[in-house]
C-alpha cells in the first residue's frame, strides 16, 4: 500500500510551503462539498493532500464544517495518513502558549454534527479505545523533537461544540475531568478518519490558557492569533519533516487502522440499503466491493 499523506489545516494554516506541482483540485463527496478545494503536490518522495479545515479565508465555523465531505474527499483522492494540525487553549501549567502536544485521546462533546458515514441501512460500529493511529504519533513526536519543537507526548483533548469558547465553571470541569487542551474540530472527524480506514493523529498547537488560569487574560481570538503566526511556521517544518519519513513506511498499518472494518459492520448482506452502500464507495468500499 502506497502512503499518500492528508494534512488537515486548522486556524492560521490555510496554505502550505515548499510544495512541488502542486495543484489544487476540487474533489466531489456523496456527502456534500469538502471545506475548499484540494492542494495536491509533493515533497520530495511524499506525495501529499493538503485540505484547510475552515476554507480558505476561514470561511467556516467549527459546527459549519463538512466533515464527512471533507474526510470522504481526502479517502477518494487516495490519502492512507492524516496529520490534523490544529489550534487549542491549555488545562495544564506546563503545555504552553507555543507547545505542541501529540494528543493519544479525545473527550467528545459536540452534538450538533453529522458523526457517521454508517447508519439505517447499513451500520456498522468501530472502537474507538486508542482514537489515533500510534505509528503515526510516534513520527510527529520525532519530527517535532528534531525540528527543535517543545512537544508533549500524550493528552486528552476535549472537543466543545463552540463557537464561543468556554465559561470559566466548565473550563474548570474540563480540568477536574484530566483533560489537557481543548479544541473545537477534532471530532467527529477523528471518529470518520477512523471509519474511512484512515490513520489519523492530531499535533494541537496551543494557542491560550483558555479562562482558567488567574495570571493569563481569558482566551480571545486576537490573542489566538498572535500565537498561531508563530505555530504555523513550526506546523510547516514539522509536515516537511514528517511526511517523507512516513511515505517510505510502505504497508498496512501495523496498528490496524486500515483494517478496522472488517469487524465493524453488522447489518446482514440482505437487510442493507443499495442507495446507502453506493455513498460509502469510498469509505467502505474495500469491504462493501465499492
Ligand atoms: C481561532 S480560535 C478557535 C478555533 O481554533 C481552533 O480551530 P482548529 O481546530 O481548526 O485549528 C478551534 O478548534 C476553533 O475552531
Ligand atoms: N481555548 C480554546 N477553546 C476552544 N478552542 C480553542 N482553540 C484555540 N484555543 C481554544
Amino acid at each position: 500500500m502506497t502512503r499518500r499523506i492528508g494534512i488537515i489545516g486548522g486556524s492560521g494554516l490555510y496554505e502550505i510551503d515548499g510544495l512541488e506541482d502542486k495543484e489544487w483540485r476540487q474533489v466531489g463527496t456523496p456527502w456534500g462539498a469538502p471545506s475548499d478545494a484540494l492542494l495536491f503536490g509533493r515533497l520530495g518522495e511524499a506525495e501529499l493532500v493538503f485540505l484547510p479545515r475552515h476554507g480558505r479565508g476561514h470561511r467556516l465555523s467549527p459546527s459549519g464544517i463538512n466533515y464527512r465531505a471533507n474526510i470522504d474527499a481526502l479517502k477518494r483522492s487516495g490519502v492512507t495518513d492524516i496529520i490534523s494540525v490544529s489550534a487549542c487553549g491549555s488545562f495544564r501549567e506546563e503545555l504552553a502558549p507555543g507547545d505542541f502536544v501529540v494528543v493519544d485521546q479525545f473527550i467528545d462533546r459536540t452534538f450538533a454534527r453529522e458523526k457517521s458515514f454508517f447508519g439505517n441501512g447499513m451500520v456498522a460500529h468501530v472502537s474507538m479505545a486508542h482514537p489515533v493511529c500510534g505509528r503515526l504519533g510516534d513520527m510527529l513526536e520525532t519530527a517535532a523533537r528534531a525540528e527543535g519543537i517543545t512537544v508533549h507526548r500524550g493528552g486528552t483533548y476535549l472537543v466543545m461544540e463552540g463557537p464561543q469558547f468556554s465559561s470559566l465553571a466548565e473550563s474548570n470541569l474540563y480540568r477536574q475531568w484530566g483533560c489537557d487542551v481543548i479544541g473545537m474540530t477534532n471530532m467527529p472527524e477523528a471518529k470518520l478518519a477512523r471509519e474511512a480506514e484512515i490513520c489519523y493523529a492530531t499535533v494541537a498547537m496551543v494557542t491560550d490558557y483558555d479562562c482558567w488560569h488567574p495570571d493569563h487574560e481569558h482566551v480571545e481570538v486576537e490573542s489566538v492569533i498572535r500565537v498561531l503566526v508563530g505555530n504555523a511556521v513550526k506546523a510547516r517544518g514539522l509536515v516537511a519533516r514528517a511526511a517523507p519519513e512516513l511515505a517510505r513506511h510502505d504497508g498496512a498499518c501495523p496498528r490496524g487502522c486500515n483494517h478496522v472494518l472488517d469487524t465493524a459492520l453488522i447489518t446482514a448482506p440482505d437487510a442493507r440499503d443499495p442507495e446507502m452502500l453506493k455513498k460509502l464507495d469510498a469509505v467502505a468500499g474495500r469491504v462493501l466491493g465499492g
